[in-house]
């Protein structure tokens, strides 16, 4: 084969066979030592450069390309593959030379050939399906009926249908967003259905047609009579929403949806976009990131919320026994922010069991989501919530002990005197009892105890006081704190730090010797009661606010899960995240 381009000839010093522009740049460079101060060699190089044929070679590309740039491609032939294919039996049937031998490997060599098939279907248009002609024995009498002809594939039509009673006329009831019979935009809301493959339908049951047409290979035809021009006429517009889910949907468990083949199933957490809200009670839906344009159908907010308050009322439901059996969250109130290292701050308390049980009474079911991407230099505070003792102090400690100059723990407020040895700000804020019982009250604590008549707690000052100093916050806080960090300001990145199952639980925490944070000494390893306890604790805190939840870590593997908070400390501040939409308008 050729080379593409010619090999460099040497530059002449009167370039006549040039592009005029190329030429008077090239004339223009022997006024540039006049001008500026410039070293030979480097203006060697430039007349070399601009004389050299790989140049020029460049430049006459760049001329056809742009010349030619309005000029619709249109095929030549529309019979390569054939073309090809009798050259390659000329070139056979005699003598080859090495070009005849080249060019024959490259007739016959498969790609190529599926290239040149390739080229022919697209020339001669062979991609559109092939509709049989139109029927003649239309009534030219009936004014607006519509035929359309839909070849069937694998994909759904993407369209319910229903009854209408008055009439006994089946109904196009809705247009999936981007679904077959959206992308013909012929088929409509209100259209009403007079025959499929010329079987009349009127009378008939939706689900009698839907057999119909499961039965149809090939083509449909629709006899269609059109909506109310108010219906067709209508503009239906992708919306932008997105929403995190809060529950697990699966349509074919669903008794209500109208299709179950039209739903869409989901998990908890799943990032959805809305596309439409039309009907209040099932909106169209199609997972974030999901190549298929088609959105399902998903129980709207009011039905969903409906049947989740209907749960917690039905007496076998576990929602129903988790609220009406399971005591607060027991123990999990003490403040683990506020300890520091010093052991005898372990035993406040926080009184959280009223908050706890109003938060029993949050129904969430979707909340509205955005993009955002962090700021360099203004990090996302990392909040960790866990049941007392499932290790969420000791994935602090490594987390900062790995890089103290980024990630940073908030400096307590106490009322307590400052001993002689003690400077303020360092391991506490020193307030009056007064000042720091009227921060509390105007809600400048995210969470406040008591121990031994001195009140301690975590202000969001200090939280700030982290934030604004280009460092990564990290907080370990009731769950009940989350509500009140749940700022746009702050934006904090909740992860749930949850125990593995018991039998990894016992294992990994005895071979560890770790000791019981429950016992004030901090002598003894937990004990199977401890461990059980942090199970049905860490569920419980998971019911109530996993709404809140970024991400959940278990904590199975110390080492395994110290490295997985930091590969999220790490996405948290490099990659944008779903955040209540609030925090980014
Ligand atoms: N994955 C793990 N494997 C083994 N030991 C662990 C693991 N995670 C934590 N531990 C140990 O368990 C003990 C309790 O951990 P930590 O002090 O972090 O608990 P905590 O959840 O912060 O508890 P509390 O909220 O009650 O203070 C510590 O001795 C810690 O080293």
């Amino acid at each position: 084969m050729p080379a593409l381009v010619a090999s460099p000839t040497p530059s002449s010093p009167t370039p006549t066979r040039h592009d005029p522009s190329l030429q008077r740049l090239i004339l223009a460079l022997d006024q540039i030592p006049n001008k500026i101060d410039v070293r030979q060699e480097d203006l060697i190089f430039l007349n070399n450069l601009l004389q050299s044929s790989e140049l020029q070679a460049l430049l006459k590309i760049h001329g056809k390309v742009s010349t030619n740039e309005c000029i619709e491609p249109c095929p030549v032939a529309s019979n390569a593959s054939q073309i090809a294919y009798d050259v390659g039996d000329d070139l056979r049937s005699k003598p080859m030379n090495s070009d005849a031998k080249e060019l024959y490997q490259i007739l016959a060599f498969p790609h190529f050939q599926a290239l040149l098939e390739c080229h022919d279907k697209i020339a001669s248009k062979d991609f559109m399906p092939r509709l049989p002609e139109l029927p003649l024995d239309i009534d030219e009498g009936e004014p607006s009926v519509k035929i359309v002809r839909l070849v069937k594939s694998n994909e759904p039509l993407g369209a319910t249908i229903k009854c209408d009673e008055d009439s006994g006329m089946i109904v196009i009831a809705r247009i999936m967003h981007g679904g077959a019979a959206d992308r013909s935009g012929v088929i409509h809301v209100g259209d009403e259905v007079h025959e499929v493959n010329g079987i009349p339908v009127k009378g008939k049951e939706p689900d009698d047609v839907v057999s119909i047409l499961a039965g149809i290979n090939g083509t449909i035809t629709f006899k269609l009579v059109p909506a109310e021009l108010e219906f067709e006429n209508r503009i239906y517009r992708e919306s932008q929403v997105r929403v995190r889910a809060h529950f697990d949907y699966d349509p074919k468990d669903d008794k209500l949806i109208p299709c179950k083949e039209a739903g869409l199933g989901f998990n908890k957490g799943d990032i959805l976009h809305i596309v439409n809200q039309d009907d209040p009670t099932w909106w169209q839906a199609r997972k974030e990131g999901d190549k298929n344009q088609r959105a399902g159908l998903i129980p709207g907010r009011q039905l969903q919320e409906r049947r989740e308050a209907l749960k917690r009322t039905t007496p076998s439901s576990p929602a129903f026994q988790r609220e009406q059996g399971s005591p607060g969250l027991r123990g999990s109130g003490r403040g683990s922010t506020i300890r520091n290292s010093k052991r005898k701050t372990r035993k406040i308390m926080y009184h959280a069991k009223e908050n706890d049980e109003y938060d029993n009474e949050e129904i969430i079911v979707f909340d509205e989501v955005a993009r955002f991407q962090v700021t360099p230099g203004r990090y996302r505070p990392i909040v960790m919530i866990a049941a007392p003792g499932v290790g969420r102090n000791e994935l602090k400690r490594r987390i900062i002990a790995s890089d103290p100059s980024h990630f940073k723990a908030t400096i307590p407020h106490t009322s307590r005197p400052k001993k002689p040895t003690e400077v303020e700000g360092k391991e506490y804020h020193f307030l009056s009892r007064l000042q720091m019982e009227s921060d509390i009250q105007n809600n400048r604590f995210i969470e406040h105890g008591e121990y031994k008549g001195n009140l301690y707690g975590t202000s969001l000052d200090a939280i700030y006081d982290v934030v604004n100093s280009s460092k990564v916050c990290i907080l370990n806080v009731h769950p009940q704190a989350i509500k009140l960090l749940r700022i746009s300001d702050l934006k904090p990145y909740i992860v749930f730090v949850k125990p593995p199952s018991i039998d990894r639980l016992r294992m990994t925490r005895l071979s560890a010797q770790a000791k019981s944070t429950l016992d004030p000494t901090l002598t003894r390893t937990f004990s199977d009661e401890e461990l059980h306890e942090m199970i049905a604790t860490s569920q419980r805190i998971e019911a109530l606010y996993s709404h809140y939840f970024d991400y959940t870590l278990i904590n199975d593997d110390l080492q395994v899960a110290y490295s997985e908070l930091r590969v999220i400390a790490y996405r948290v501040e490099h990659e944008p995240q779903w955040v209540p939409a609030g925090w980014v308008r």
